[in-house]
């Protein structure tokens, strides 16, 4: 394995239009244009009502088209990696995307056509029988679904991660499984697909709101000599949803988006060779941390969906997917959240009849462009948000993200202290029928009886006042985060085509 042979590959899977989306007469705005670049086809309103198609041209280490199966994509963008794992190389695969987009099709497959599991997990054994028979694989998987570690192949235990003083990262209690053929490793895979926790979205109620990582280890008796991981990531759309009817569907969605932008981040120190990584960002850096450093392999499968009804989210996933490319070519400027903040790529407009226009940076309805003028959050030289007005936004999510931490710390610690006082409880019946038993004797102390009950009653007091306290700081910390969701909500929609209905937003929001 070269040291010349790129750390991080950024790859593009578009998938066909399936027949749902052909029966709504959905089209195909994907267009591949060349081995590596994609162009989508947006199509847009301005505000005299005349359609005009913008486009957007990526470039990547390749794109593959929907004439690509599993197999070929297998054989040239993950098959050179898998054999980097029999020179001590650790190994990552994501699946990176929109609910629906493919990300599952590619890991697992489907019916008769073999995912990336299948594929590697041929090769892996093929490699071990035929020059390494001294190595034994063993395999884990886990999902982490709202922050916790559940094993998949232990009931969805949960696990806890815990660094040690040489700051390795272990998974307490995460089973690992020795196999010896495909067929066991394969057997083992679905059995834990089986657990993987699944959601309702509207766009595929079969989605999952869960990373799920897959790891299949080599070891040579009792030292790892290497490690290959796929990961086959939460829908992203999910990431960006603030607006989930309920605060659990809003944190959930949260914890994802925070994951996602870490992922972002390591990847980037990983390709920049930065000696400090961001992988205590989120869980999901933190159990892949060993996958960060030393000698590494990635490759970052971005899946998208060819539909109209899907450009926005297409959009995001391609963006996603270049800022972890473009950084590679050298410098970037970030933006605190990519699924807010989109940075144009390279765009073309045409109208309906393909002549060229100008753009309209932003589009403004009802008024609402003097209104943000008037308030001077709007560019006096064009129609562009002001910094002011874009960094009053940046602090406002920052501080949605943190309230979202601190109520998981909640939620973990009320329930900490709940089972702590579970445990208690036998002892505490055990002493209670006791000194029930005490009194009831002749000749029994009642002032003892009375001293002990009243200790009883003291712990219980005790206990439910320490309840009683970190429920209410929950539930304040869960109504604050109801307000917060409020005015990021009736942000939303204000980035690109600006519908000022909520025109007292930035007035409502406050200022950090
Ligand atoms: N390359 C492809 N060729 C043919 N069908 C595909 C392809 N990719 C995806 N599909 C089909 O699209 C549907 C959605 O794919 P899949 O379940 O893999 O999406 P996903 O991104 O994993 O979604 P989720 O986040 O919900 O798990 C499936 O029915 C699958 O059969």
């Amino acid at each position: 394995m070269s040291d010349k042979e790129p750390k991080i590959q950024v790859i593009i899977r578009k998938r066909p239009l399936n027949s749902k989306e052909i029966s709504k007469g959905e089209t195909d705005i994907l267009f591949k244009t060349s081995s590596n670049t994609l162009v989508v086809r947006e199509q847009r309103v301005k505000v005299d009502l005349t359609r005009y198609t913008e486009e957007h041209s990526f470039a990547f280490d390749a794109v593959y088209s929907e004439d690509v199966n599993n197999q070929d994509l297998y054989i040239s963008a993950v098959q050179p990696i898998v054999s980097a794992a029999f020179q001590s190389a650790k190994v990552t695969c994501f699946a990176y995307g929109q609910t629906g987009s493919g990300k599952t099709y590619t890991m697992m497959g489907e019916g008769q056509t073999p995912g990336l599991y299948l594929l590697a997990a041929r090769d892996i054994f093929e490699y071990r029988n035929m020059s390494f028979p001294s190595i034994k694989v063993s395999v884990s998987f886990y999902e982490i679904y709202c922050n916790k570690l559940l094993d998949l192949l232990n009931d969805r235990n949960k696990l806890h991660v815990r660094e040690d003083a040489k700051q390795s990262v272990n998974i307490v209690g995460l089973v690992h499984r020795p196999v010896e053929t495909v067929q066991s490793l394969m057997s083992i895979i679905n059995q834990g697909i089986e657990k993987r926790t699944t959601g309702q979205t509207g766009a595929n109620d079969e989605s999952s709101r869960s990373h799920a990582v897959l790891e299949i280890s080599l070891k040579n008796g009792k030292k790892t000599v290497g490690k290959l991981s796929f990961i086959d990531l939460a829908g992203s759309e999910r990431g960006a949803d603030v607006s989930g009817s309920d605060s659990k569907t809003r944190v959930d969605g949260a914890e994802i988006n925070k994951s996602l932008l870490a992922l972002k981040e390591c990847i980037r120190a990983l390709d920049q060779e930065k000696k400090h990584l961001p992988f205590r960002g989120s869980k999901l850096t933190l159990v892949l941390k060993d996958s960060f450093i030393g000698c590494c392999r990635t490759v970052m499968i971005g899946n998208v969906s060819p539909g109209l009804f899907s450009c926005e989210h297409t959009l995001n996933t391609l963006r996603y997917s270049d800022r972890v490319k473009e950084l590679k070519k050298g410098g970037n400027k970030d933006t605190s959240n990519p699924m807010m903040l989109p940075r144009q790529h390279s765009t073309i407009v045409k109208t309906q009849n393909d002549e060229p226009t100008k753009a309209p940076s932003l589009l403004y309805k009802n008024g609402a462009e003097s209104k943000l003028r008037s308030k001077g959050l709007l560019s006096p030289h064009n129609n562009v948000l002001t910094y002011s007005a874009e960094l009053n936004m940046a602090n406002f999510t920052k501080k949605h993200e943190a309230l979202i931490q601190e109520i998981m710390e909640k939620e973990d610690d009320l329930v900490k202290t709940h089972k702590k006082a579970l445990g208690e409880m036998p002892n505490m019946y055990e002493f209670e029928k006791n000194i029930i038993c005490q009194v009831m004797e002749p000749n029994s102390d009642i002032l003892h009886y009375i001293s002990n009950v009243e200790n009883v009653i003291n712990y219980k007091d005790q206990f439910n006042l320490e309840m009683r306290r970190k429920i209410e700081s929950l539930k304040q910390a869960l109504r604050d985060e109801e307000s917060f969701s409020h005015v990021i909500n009736a942000a939303k929609p204000s980035i690109d085509v600006f519908d000022l209905e909520h025109d007292d937003f930035f007035e409502n929001m406050p200022i950090y």
